[in-house]
């Protein structure tokens, strides 16, 4: 990679200037309390921000939370993450109460030598994740006004064209943080040679999004094998009724021509765990991945699958693992996701696991992260990368 990095800018010297650093700290928040489920992604981004205010910058931080609709929506308040980000650096954090408005700009002119601010959800204004260029400049204005230079570290956001992603590079001298870093050096091993069997493992719920995905990886894998939310839709493209399972029925021609195309290289659920609703309590049965009652929802994938996946991933030397198998954050439905955790686990191949879900999930079910080769904080970001593509944050970064 021909871009500047961290240690670049530190080189230069930080000391009483301002630095915008994107993060991704898009965490889990549990539905009922806000409270954050995992911190994963904030520790992650620790390291940058520790180098920078230890040199003595001022250091303002950005970052989407969830998905808002371009204006502001308080469960997607970053106000908590300030508060978490606080204890974990040992420092206050200066939180805005807004993106780019009086609050922001206030707090990001009363930042001292080596203070931190976090602003509010970049999302919370339509020109973050606008289609039109001339919208997403605007904002990316407003957003450069924070930074004399700009450092990327929200790996899990590299593959968004988004104001504060790509076209903010563009307006400041521009670096590359530790955790992208990172992340490309690893993800870069599995995009030339893969050791041989070479298993991706897909589920989660951002169907449309990996449908893109399957396509390209398809000719590199031996195996993917496929739960979570995504195995609907495909069931769905074998004939099958899935109930009110989650399902992406524009998507279900795309799912049939994948399977065509490659006969026998994806392999499905033959049993889920279906239940009457989307909730802890739920009533919920085993059933075979054909006969799923028409008035319930498929929350987790059966055993039988586990054991097929198991065996699927025994013999392979590189894993590639993506988005849980079931709703792991609800107790019943978290039996998928940790027998395919332990396989992948367990397996002795080189084994990488992306995704904010799919890293929170292995360590709310309390496995060892040391089991796994990587774990990386990219789900989509990850799965774009090893498809090869050019993804906006990282070109943004090279020009
Ligand atoms: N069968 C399912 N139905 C609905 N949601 C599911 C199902 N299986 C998994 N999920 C949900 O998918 C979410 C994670 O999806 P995703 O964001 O795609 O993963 P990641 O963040 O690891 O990339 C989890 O919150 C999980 O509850
Ligand atoms: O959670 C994220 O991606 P992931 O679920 O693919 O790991 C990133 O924060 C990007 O969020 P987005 O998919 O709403 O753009």
């Amino acid at each position: 990679m021909s871009i500047r990095t961290l240690d670049d800018l530190l080189a230069e010297g930080v000391s009483g200037r301002r630095v915008l650093v994107r993060a991704d700290l898009n965490v889990p928040l549990d539905k009922q309390s806000g409270a954050i489920t995992d911190d994963g992604r904030i520790r992650a981004v620790l390291p940058t921000l520790s180098a920078l205010t230890g040199a003595g910058a001022k250091v303002t931080v950005c970052s989407h939370l969830g998905r808002p609709k371009g204006a502001p929506d308080p469960q997607f308040s970053l106000r908590p993450v300030a508060d978490r980000l606080g204890e974990l650096l040992g420092t206050a954090v200066h939180f805005a109460t807004d993106t780019v408005g009086e609050s922001a700009r206030s707090t990001v002119d009363g930042l001292a030598d080596g203070e931190v601010a976090l602003l509010e959800n970049l999302r919370f204004n339509a020109g973050e994740t606008s289609k039109d260029e001339a919208e997403r400049g605007a904002f990316a204005d407003q957003l450069a006004v924070f930074g004399e230079a700009y450092v990327d570290d929200a790996f899990g956001a590299v593959h968004r064209k988004h104001a504060s992603v790509y076209d903010v590079a563009a307006r400041l001298p521009h670096f590359a943080g530790r955790l992208v870093l990172r992340e490309v050096e690893v993800l870069s091993t599995l995009t030339g040679e893969p050791e041989r069997p070479y298993v991706v493992v897909l589920g989660g719920s951002k169907v449309s999004d990996k449908l893109a995905v399957i396509e390209a990886l398809l000719p590199t894998v031996d195996r993917l094998l496929i739960g979570g939310g995504m195995c609907f839709t495909f069931l769905k493209a074998q004939g099958l009724e899935v109930g009110t399972s989650l399902l992406e029925e524009e998507m279900v021609e795309t799912c049939r021509n994948l399977m065509e195309r490659a006969p026998g290289k994806i392999m499905l659920p033959v049993d889920v765990v279906a239940a009457d609703a989307f909730a802890p309590d739920a009533a919920h049965d085993t059933v075979r991945a054909d006969g799923i009652p028409s008035h319930r929802l498929g929350l987790d994938i059966g055993p039988e699958t586990v054991a097929g996946f198991a065996a699927a991933l025994k013999g392979a030397r590189t894993i590639f693992w993506n988005g849980p198998m079931g709703v792991f954050e609800m107790a019943p439905f978290a039996h998928g996701t940790r027998g395919v955790a332990e396989a992948i686990a367990g397996s002795g191949a080189f084994t990488v696991v992306g995704g904010g879900d799919s890293a929170a999930a292995v360590r709310a079910l309390g496995l060892d992260e040391s089991s796994f080769g990587h774990i990386s904080t990219g789900g989509g970001a990850s799965l774009e990368y090893l498809e090869g593509k050019t993804l906006p944050g990282i070109a943004a970064l090279e020009n």
